[in-house]
């Protein structure tokens, strides 16, 4: 499986397979894994790399190597380089692009959110046909579900998919996502708007494009997501596995009946193994083959 499969048109609605199939895909045939890198000063310290650009190139490509062909997706957090400047934004687009050589799937981790007419432009930066753009891009959705539909309608139409949060794995994510409006939280309102764009691909059979993002340390909150609302149509990606706490157990009590469509993200745990490209490789193997269902 290639991550860019397919013809494309100029905006690059061209014929690529949707993003929620060959997400199912990469996790059937690579375990639910999504491996993060997130290129923190302390490890990128621990693997004996300066803490400058170069030194930043080296534990990403590093990633990229380890990684590529061996999970279901990987997931760069651009903060981590944005902290150096366009130089950085440019190596995030070469690690994006080493990526998607080596047939992996990459979900950009930028959390975009803006009025529509902006988000717009988010839309066009991140999801529109180009050798760098990533398979998907996570999205905030505080400025309300339906100001993110530009992002969503452009993924639709290149194939592309967008992990929308609803229920984060940070505590202080609650008082905002469990507020509620008319009696509905607003992270349930999420998973509602989610269904609705899903609905098509539901009809399907098919993983849908529009997924969401429930930490894998919330436990019993997300009883309150009504989570079964989304049926088997909503990819759901997991933050939380390693350094936050959850592991294989928490995932299955927290997911139940919906962990077949769980992509669990695990950065620090397994980016702790490095800088031996197979040490790294491996670490990422055994945490995928711990998570599968
Ligand atoms: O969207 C995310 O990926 C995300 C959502 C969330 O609720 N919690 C969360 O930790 N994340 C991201 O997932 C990664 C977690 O990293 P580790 O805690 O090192 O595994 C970071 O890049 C976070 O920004």
């Amino acid at each position: 499986m290639t991550s860019g499969s397919s013809g494309s048109s100029a905006d690059g609605a061209g014929e690529r397979t949707p993003f929620g199939v060959r997400l199912r895909a990469a996790m059937d045939a690579h375990g639910p894994l999504c491996a993060g890198i997130d290129p923190h000063r302390a490890l990128v310290e621990a693997w004996g790399l300066p803490y400058t650009l170069a030194g930043v190139e080296r534990f990403a490509m590093t990633c990229a190597e380890a990684f590529g062909g061996q999970v279901a997706a990987v997931k760069p957090q651009s903060a981590f380089f944005e902290v150096f400047g366009s130089g950085g934004v440019a190596l995030l687009e070469r690690v994006v692009a080493a990526l998607r050589d080596a047939g992996t799937l990459t979900v950009l981790d930028v959390k975009r959110g803006d009025i529509g007419s902006t988000m717009a432009a988010y839309a066009d930066a991140f999801l529109r046909e180009s050798p760098h753009a990533p398979d998907a891009i996570t999205l905030s959705p505080y400025l309300g579900y339906e100001s993110l539909r530009p992002a969503i309608d452009l993924a639709h139409a290149t194939g592309r998919g967008v992990f929308v949060l609803a229920l984060t794995s940070n505590p202080e994510g609650a008082s905002v996502q469990h507020a509620t409006l008319d009696g509905v939280s607003v992270a349930r309102s999420v998973v509602s708007g989610a269904a609705v764009d899903n609905a098509p691909a539901r009809g399907r059979g098919e993983l849908g494009s529009v997924g969401l993002v429930v930490g894998a340390t919330v436990g019993d909150a997300v009883r309150r997501l009504d989570l079964d609302l989304v049926g088997a149509a909503t990819p759901v990606l997991a933050p939380g596995v390693g350094a936050q706490g959850a592991g294989p157990a928490q995932l299955r009590d927290v997911f139940g009946a919906a962990l077949p469509q769980v992509l669990a993200a695990s950065s620090r745990e397994v980016l702790g193994a490095g800088p031996d490209v197979r040490t790294l490789r491996d670490a990422a193997r055994r945490t995928a083959d711990a998570l599968r269902v």
